[in-house]
C-alpha cells in the first residue's frame, strides 16, 4: 500500500508553498515542494479531474486558485485575488461544481463556479456582522464553510459564536437556521457523522466538543453535549484546531494548540453521545491540523510551529492511537490532505 499526502501551510518563515510525502510500509517520507505558492493554508483536492484548490497569498492580495494536479508538476488554472486577506477553508462541491471559501479576517464567505476547465469565477458573498466577549472575537470571524449531507452549507463564525445554515441557489446564500452558542465558544470546524443526522461542533476559544442534532427539513442545529478537549487542570492557553470523524461513525478525533494533543472520543450507535476514551501527544506544537489516511490505519498531525509531523497507527477496532513515526520534517504544516 502506497498512499500520497499533501501538506499546506504558512509561507512566513521557511516553507515555500505546499509539499508532498508519501505512506508507505508504516512509514512516512520527508515531504518534498510540489507546488510553489504563497501561504496555502488550506485547500481541497477533486479527485475525480485531478484538480486541487487552494487558499493563497500574493503580496497584498488574498483569494484562492484551481491547478491541474493530473501531473507530476500542478499546472495553474486560475486564480481568483482580492486585496486583503485570504481565506482560512475552502471546500469543493462536487455536485454543484463549486468552491467555497471562508474568510476569517472579513469575516464573510466566498461562493465560486468551476468551469468545465476548471477555471473559478465568484459568483456570490455573505457577510456576518457581530463579536462576542473574548479579545479574539472583535468582529465576525467566519472559519469554516461546508457542506451539509443534504448540500445546504454551514458556516461556523469563531467571532459571533454562531453555527448558520444556509441554502445555495441560483447563485445566492439564503440563511434558514443559526445556532447561538455559549458567549466565548468559538465555533471553529464541523464534521458530520456519516451514517447520522449529528454533527460535531470543536470550540477553538473554549476547548469544546459539542454534539448537534441536525434537522434536515428546517436546516437547525440543536446541541445535545458538550465535552471539554483538554483536562481540567490544563491553565495554559489553548486552541482546539481540527476535527475528524472515522468511516464507520464511531470515532472522533480532535486536535488542541496548546496542550499539544489529540482527543479520542468513542461515539455511541446513534452518533449523539460521545465519550474520550484517550489524550495522545502531538509530539510537537501547534497541532492545527491532522488526518486519518484512506486505509484509516493511520493519522497523520502537523505541527505548525515546530515544523514537524507525527504519524500514529490508528487501531480501528479500538479507535487508539499509538505513535509511529515524530519529527518528520514539515514547514509551517496547518493542512493535510490524503488523495
Ligand atoms: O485557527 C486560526 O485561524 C485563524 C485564521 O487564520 P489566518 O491564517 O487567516 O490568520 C487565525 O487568525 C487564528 O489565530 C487561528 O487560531
Amino acid at each position: 500500500m502506497t498512499e500520497k499526502v499533501l501538506l499546506g501551510g504558512y509561507t512566513r518563515r521557511i516553507s515555500q508553498g505546499i509539499y508532498q510525502a508519501t505512506l508507505q510500509d508504516n512509514t512516512l517520507s520527508t515531504p518534498e515542494l510540489f507546488l510553489q505558492i504563497g501561504n496555502p493554508t488550506y485547500f481541497a483536492i477533486d479527485a475525480k479531474h485531478q484538480r486541487l484548490y487552494t487558499i493563497l497569498t500574493e503580496n497584498d492580495l488574498g483569494g484562492v486558485a484551481a491547478f491541474d494536479i493530473s501531473q507530476t508538476t500542478p499546472q495553474l488554472i486560475n486564480k481568483v485575488l482580492a486585496p486583503g486577506s485570504a481565506p482560512a477553508y475552502i471546500a469543493y462541491d462536487q455536485q454543484r461544481q463549486m468552491v467555497f471559501d471562508a474568510n476569517y479576517h472579513k469575516g464573510q464567505a466566498n461562493a465560486y463556479r468551476i468551469s468545465a476547465a476548471g477555471q473559478l469565477a465568484l459568483v456570490a458573498t455573505v457577510s456576518h456582522q457581530g463579536k462576542g466577549p473574548r479579545p479574539e472575537q472583535e468582529s465576525a470571524h467566519i472559519h469554516y464553510t461546508d457542506l451539509t449531507p443534504d448540500q445546504r452549507l454551514v458556516t461556523c463564525d469563531l467571532g459571533t459564536d454562531q453555527v448558520t445554515t444556509y441554502d445555495f441557489d441560483q447563485d445566492h446564500f439564503k440563511e434558514v437556521a443559526v445556532l447561538q452558542l455559549d458567549p466565548g465558544y468559538g465555533p471553529r470546524h464541523l464534521v458530520f457523522n456519516p451514517n447520522k443526522s449529528v454533527a460535531y461542533l470543536l470550540g477553538e476559544l473554549s476547548s469544546q466538543v459539542t454534539v448537534l442534532d441536525y434537522n434536515a427539513t428546517t436546516g437547525n442545529f440543536t446541541p445535545v453535549q458538550t465535552e471539554s478537549l483538554i483536562p481540567d487542570n490544563f491553565t495554559a492557553h489553548n486552541g482546539s484546531a481540527a476535527i475528524h470523524i472515522s468511516a464507520d461513525g464511531q470515532f472522533l478525533y480532535a486536535s488542541n494548540r496548546g496542550h499539544n494533543s489529540i482527543a479520542v472520543f468513542t461515539l455511541t450507535a446513534d452518533g449523539r453521545r460521545i465519550d474520550l476514551i484517550q489524550r495522545v501527544s502531538t509530539e510537537g506544537d501547534f497541532p492545527r491540523d491532522f488526518n486519518l489516511d484512506p486505509s484509516e490505519k493511520f493519522i497523520l498531525a502537523s505541527n505548525q510551529n515546530s515544523d514537524n509531523l507525527t504519524l500514529y497507527k490508528r487501531d480501528t477496532e479500538s479507535g487508539f492511537l499509538t505513535l509511529l513515526q515524530q519529527d518528520i520534517v514539515s514547514p509551517e504544516p496547518t493542512c493535510v490532505k490524503f488523495w
